[in-house]
């Protein structure tokens, strides 16, 4: 079956790495996002995620997660499905909505920006 928890490491097409925790019963997850890029000169810094997918048919689910960046006063939503191969190699399709700071209403239109990732999972290297 293609059945697909996204609890785990997951590394995207830009390098950034996350870190989901336990799905619980709900489908209710947090974790740790560690971008490799931003549109910021402050130092990057990890950031916590919150989010949700289907369980109640873990045949590839859509989600959706929010990251509260910790270096910047912006956040990103993600929104995708994670598929399964016929070798069970999975993948997050993504795309995100990052929203910047606007300094006013005036600047509201210019504060969001969309985009796409790819994630596939980290494997832990045989020890
Ligand atoms: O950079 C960040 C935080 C990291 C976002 C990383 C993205 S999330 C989607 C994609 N996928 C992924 O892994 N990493 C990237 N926030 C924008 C800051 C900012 C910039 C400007 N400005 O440049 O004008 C103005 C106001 C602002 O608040």
């Amino acid at each position: 079956e293609r059945k697909c928890i996204l609890t785990g490491d997951w590394q995207n097409d830009l390098g950034s790495n996350m870190t989901i925790s336990a799905v619980n019963g709900a489908g209710q997850f947090s974790g740790l996002y560690l971008t490799a890029v931003s549109a910021t000169e402050k130092p990057i810094l990890v950031s916590p995620l919150n989010g949700s997918q289907h369980v109640d048919n873990l045949e590839q689910p859509t989600f959706g997660f929010t990251v509260k960046w910790s270096f910047s006063d912006s956040t990103t939503v993600f929104v995708g499905q994670c598929f399964t191969d016929d070798h069970g190699k999975e993948t997050l399709q993504t795309m995100w909505l990052l929203r910047d700071k606007a300094k006013s209403m005036d600047d509201n239109w210019n504060a969001t920006t969309v985009g796409t990732n790819v994630f596939t999972r980290i494997k832990v290297q045989n020890v």
